[in-house]
């Protein structure tokens, strides 16, 4: 004969624990990749020890009616004791964060850096703690005095909520594209293929950030600021048990227009011509590889593509670190100083200065070195998309960019520059079509012969469109070259569309911003070079050093 009262109280138990797992479930199954699933569940296995406090009976022999063992619970348990019979209550405590170890920050300024999100993370671990522990204590104290009657609903409500509470806010904070600022997640390498010896094209299976999450400032023309729209993601090795921690600034490729019968030397090409168009829209890195040895460049090097390696997606961090089909993202992240110059900037732009920036004519100049291009194409991306968007008349504007490199075959991202700048419309889309845009390339080491013994020389010149590549070879960039871009003392080669002044000063309804990306020596040249022209941050120019 069975004891009524046991069986209420197993049938309380069966329900309570059919709720948690039903809870549970919709986390467990929810939208994100299985990889960064397995990496979620793997974070929290390995980054803390789990507490546990038991009240009230044996706990060897207790029979635990948890919630489902697919992921990990924190908070108070109840279970029931066989032996004893009676209920118990069991307090687990979530994993303590893991302190970063040398190598997780890359050293950059992040925001968040790993070790803010550390402290952060601390904290938020000791009130958890805190609040847990005071909950456990009044659960105990309930129990005692219910001990002799049935379960209080209230109690056990109590405990489910308490062990998916913090767990469900996780999960809101999710970015949508599967990346998460907060921590490292696998994701596939889908396409790893060499453009040139020293350049690799990474593709991540994951999308590239929607506009709205990451450019949605440059769609509205009250703010002015471009930086907001640059961003990078951080790329995490394992490297002989050390983390390594690296910067690298996606590509997005899709809806870019490429022409037909003008694809040579296009990156899209290389992706698109293999894939079915199926890579579009896919996190893309452009990676420039230094000879051995270089740790980076060989982590690189030893990175496969995830089909090639077979198996099943093992969340293991040592995955990548062996070279094998997976890298592990967090982002997406602005530099510290470009977010502290957002902080200045966006605060008088959004208010009183808006009626009077929106009068000026907008001019952006960019100045890049090697794979400082990667967030100066993030700008002409987000220009594109804002000129898709724009049905509007727009005040003129005009774009600068001054690329330099040694030579002619390390230019990255050649064809797909002079694609997004070309006025045409091309497969239906609308192109920088509202600007005046001139791209010119710095070649250091070229062969002069190639080019004739030019300074400036004019490499294409299409009056159709806004295509007006100059190449000047034989040299690094120099004061000269600055100044006459910044003036737009540029010989008649050019259409006449540039009709600027001949002196340093600014005309008072231009809006002039300047954005330097390169190596570090190339950025403090270039700064110093500005400065000499007489350019400093003030309210007509700002200068946006990307580092
Ligand atoms: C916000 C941000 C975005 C970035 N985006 C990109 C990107 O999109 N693509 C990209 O490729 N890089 C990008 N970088 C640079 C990247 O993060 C690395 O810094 C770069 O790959 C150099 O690797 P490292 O730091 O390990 O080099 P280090 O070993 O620290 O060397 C520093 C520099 O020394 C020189 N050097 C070192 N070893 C050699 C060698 N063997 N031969 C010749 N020169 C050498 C190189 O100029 C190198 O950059 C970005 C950096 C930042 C901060």
């Amino acid at each position: 004969m069975s004891n009524p009262a046991i069986t209420k109280w197993l049938e309380e138990i069966a329900a309570a624990k059919a709720k948690a797992e039903a809870k549970a479930k919709p986390i467990t199954d929810t939208h994100i990749d299985s990889a960064v699933k397995t990496q979620q569940v793997q974070d929290f296995a390995s980054q803390g020890k789990e507490h546990t406090t038991t009240s009230s009976g044996a706990a060897a022999a207790a029979t635990s009616s948890t919630l489902s063992k697919s992921r990990p619970s924190y908070g108070i348990i109840t279970s029931y004791n066989l032996e004893t019979r009676k209920k118990q209550l069991r307090l687990v405590l979530p994993p303590e964060p893991v302190k970063p170890g040398p190598g997780e920050c890359c050293g950059n300024d992040c925001d968040p850096c790993v070790n803010t999100l550390y402290w952060q993370d601390l904290a938020a671990y000791k009130d958890r703690v805190k609040k847990l522990e005071g909950e456990y204590e009044a659960a105990c104290r309930a129990l005692e005095s219910e001990l002799a009657g049935a379960i209080s609903s209230m109690t056990l409500e109590s405990a489910d909520k308490t062990t998916t509470d913090g767990l469900d806010k996780e999960d809101e904070e999710e970015d949508e594209t599967g990346l998460s600022i907060r921590s490292y997640r696998p994701f596939k390498v889908i396409k790893k293929r060499y453009l040139t010896e020293t350049t690799l094209l990474v593709i991540c299976d994951l999308p590239y950030p929607k506009p709205t999450s990451v450019v949605t400032t440059i769609t509205s023309r009250h703010d002015d600021y471009i930086g907001v729209n640059m961003f990078h993601v951080l790329i995490r090795f394992k490297n002989d048990g050390q983390f390594l921690t690296k910067a690298f600034t996606p590509v997005d490729f899709s809806n870019i227009p490429v022409r037909r019968n003008n694809r040579s030397g296009a990156v899209i090409e290389a992706v698109e011509h293999e894939s079915d168009g199926s890579m579009k829209g896919k996190m893309a890195f452009l990676i420039k590889l230094y000879p051995t040895p270089h740790v980076t460049s060989e982590m690189f090097r030893r990175l496969k593509e995830y089909d090639d390696v077979g198996g099943g997606l093992d969340s293991s961090q040592d995955r990548n670190g062996e070279g094998l089909g997976v890298l592990y993202l967090r982002g997406p992240i602005q530099t510290s100083r470009d977010r502290l110059k957002n902080k200045e900037l966006v605060a008088p732009i959004s208010t009183t200065a808006i009626p009077k920036l929106q009068q000026k004519s907008e001019r952006i100049v960019m100045i890049a070195a090697g794979s400082g291009i990667t967030p100066m194409y993030q700008v002409l991306r987000a220009l594109h998309l804002q000129e898709q968007k724009d049905t509007e008349e727009v005040a003129t504007r005009e774009l600068d960019l001054v690329y330099c490199n040694r030579t002619s075959s390390e230019i990255w991202l050649h064809q797909e520059i002079k694609e997004i700048c070309s006025r045409n419309r091309l497969d239906g889309l609308a192109t920088l079509r509202s600007r005046k845009v001139r791209v010119q390339h710095v070649l250091s080491s070229e062969d002069s012969h190639k080019h004739g013994d030019m300074r400036h020389h004019h490499d294409r010149h299409d009056a159709r469109s806004n295509e007006h590549d100059l190449v000047h070879t034989g040299g690094r960039i120099s004061l000269k070259l600055l100044q006459d871009t910044l003036e737009r003392n540029f010989d008649d080669q050019c259409d006449g569309s540039f009709t600027g002044t001949a002196t340093a000063e600014l005309p008072n309804t231009e809006h002039l911003k300047i954005l330097i990306c390169g190596p570090p020596s190339f950025n403090s040249d270039v700064s110093e070079m500005l400065t000499k022209l007489g350019y400093t941050n003030s309210e007509d120019c700002e200068i946006h050093i990307l580092e």
